[in-house]
């Protein structure tokens, strides 16, 4: 009986090799095209990386995609693609926060593909001075997540940051409960990255209500701590707990199933253009208005006026000497090349006592 299926499984296989090769040439003239477009942007003296392009060359993909491969394979695929056919020009030099095993890693490979020279960074503030120093061509950091809203260091940071941003990526986020011993018995504290904790807070206090919260500066900085002493326990990733060799005591502690967060990707304007209109695009700012009735709609009318969508808008404290002061994070839909866009920004320009454009750049194309 085996036979007949041993043949239809052989015939396949033969078929599968043969489209490999067929696809390993296509690939290969692909790379040859990237590589004379690396000649032709070092004659410009411009930069290899195009995230505006990227994004419409994988949203055409999935426009026009007939199946049976699903939508959302095709952007890990082709993001992997570029990245190969990117670092025959030049390698990228990508900062995060490390070390190995972080979600900022998770979310600068996936974004960039594996082809990239990694830069892991101790802390958020060292990835944004690495990568205005230099010493990384981008920087990879969290802004935003789906449970516990902005991440505050970011946000502080892009304040006065001379790099801006030129995309965003998002990942699913998946803690674990990590730890030498495979059970729950005799943990003395948890050690994770502040955000993790409070995303886990739920089941923390079911599970683990007497074992005391111990914020590091990273998951998998707590994974590598957790690998050390068996009274700890880590709140990370799969792949922290590969790397370290820890038990998975519980998987997805996470409160909220769909936990998401959102990364910036920041370079240096010196470095790198404004990315282009991509016809999906975000502009990012940062605001701070007088404090006075009406302000807050104020602000807003600009955009209502030119029928401009904001798809964010966040507080932070501007530390002003207890004044209740505070600046105004707004995510505005569109680029300002789109002349609604464009006019807007000049209005609240003129409306607000700060005024900060962060970036513009291609939405997450997952
Ligand atoms: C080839 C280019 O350079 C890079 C590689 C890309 C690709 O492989 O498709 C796209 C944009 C750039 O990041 C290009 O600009 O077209």
């Amino acid at each position: 009986m085996a036979e007949p299926f041993d043949d239809a499984l052989a015939g396949l296989r033969t078929q599968i090799d043969e489209v490999d090769q067929a696809l390993l040439s296509l690939l290969n003239q692909r790379a040859q095209l990237a590589q004379k477009v690396g000649h032709i942007k070092k004659q410009q003296g411009s930069l290899v990386f195009r995230p505006e392009r990227e994004a419409k060359v994988i949203a055409g993909l999935k426009s026009g995609n007939p199946g049976p491969l699903q939508n959302d394979a095709i952007s890990p695929i082709w993001r992997e693609i570029m990245s190969a056919c990117r670092a025959l020009e030049t390698p990228t030099r990508v900062a995060y926060l490390g070390p190995a095993g972080t979600f900022s890693e998770q979310a600068a490979l996936g974004f960039f593909g594996s082809s990239l020279v990694k830069v892991p960074c101790a802390s958020i503030d060292e990835v944004f001075h690495v990568t205005a120093a230099g010493a990384a061509d981008f920087g990879v950091v969290p802004i935003e997540n789906s449970t516990e809203g902005g991440v505050a260091r970011t946000l502080d940071l892009l304040l006065s940051t001379p790099l801006f941003i030129v995309a965003e990526t998002s990942l699913n986020v998946r803690h674990n409960l990590l730890r030498v011993r495979n059970d729950l018995r005799d943990i003395e504290a948890i050690v994770a990255h502040p955000q993790a904790l409070a995303q886990c807070q739920g089941w923390l206090a079911q599970h683990l209500p007497h074992a005391e919260r111990r914020p590091v500066a990273s998951n998998a900085e707590g994974a590598r701590l957790a690998a050390q002493d068996p009274t700890l326990a880590a709140i990370a990733s799969l792949r922290a707990g590969t790397e370290w060799g820890l038990h998975v005591v519980s998987p997805a502690i996470q409160d909220e199933a769909h936990n998401r967060t959102r990364f910036a990707i920041l370079t240096h304007p010196e470095q790198h253009p404004s990315p282009r209109a991509s016809g999906r695009d975000c502009t990012s700012l940062v605001v701070s208005v007088r404090n006075r009735p009406g302000a807050l709609h104020d602000l807003v009318v600009p955009l209502k006026t030119h029928g401009v969508s904001m798809t964010r808008f966040e507080s932070r404290p501007a530390r002003s000497g207890g004044q209740w002061e505070y600046f105004f994070y707004i995510d505005l839909q569109g680029h300002p090349d789109e002349p609604s866009v464009s006019a807007a920004l000049q209005e609240l320009r003129d409306h607000c006592a700060f005024f900060k454009v962060l970036g513009t750049f291609p939405l997450d194309t997952h």
